[in-house]
């Protein structure tokens, strides 16, 4: 038998093992792997958002604007939360998530901003944007 990878996923890990019943065993790992599709089908959504919030990033550096945008934010929360109200997710998780990832895309947009206007000063570009 060949070693599994180093970075491998072995969906059977777990702390539990020999512990349990060999059927609860069988159900857990059920479950857990639906647990693994959506983690994945969760980076891949990430991903995405990730690849349209860099375009918005790009277009905010070129036409010099602010990085963020507090009266969208509020909009994409109080949506959010109703979602997560329908969809019996607390809201409260809801925001707190969307918060982390907008955060995150803040961080972005300014680093985006700051290697646009080094750039822009390297080639001696006026920095309108325009
Ligand atoms: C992506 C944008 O930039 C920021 C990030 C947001 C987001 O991740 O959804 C929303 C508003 C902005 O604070 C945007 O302005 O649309």
């Amino acid at each position: 038998m060949t070693e599994p990878h180093a970075d491998s996923f072995d969906p059977s890990a777990s702390s539990l093992s020999g512990q349990v019943a060999p059927e609860v065993m069988e159900e857990l790992l059920s479950v857990r792997g639906s647990i693994d599709n959506i983690d994945a089908t969760l980076v891949y959504l990430l991903a995405e958002r990730f690849k349209a919030t860099q375009r918005v990033g790009y277009l905010k550096a070129r036409y010099k604007l602010p990085a963020a945008d507090p009266d969208r934010e509020v909009a994409q929360i109080a949506r959010l939360r109703r979602l997560a109200e329908e969809a019996h997710l607390d809201p409260a998780f809801a925001e707190k998530f969307l918060n982390f990832i907008i955060s995150e895309v803040i961080r972005h947009h300014q680093a985006i901003a700051e290697n646009h206007e080094a750039e822009s000063e390297q080639v001696g570009e006026p920095t309108s944007g325009r």
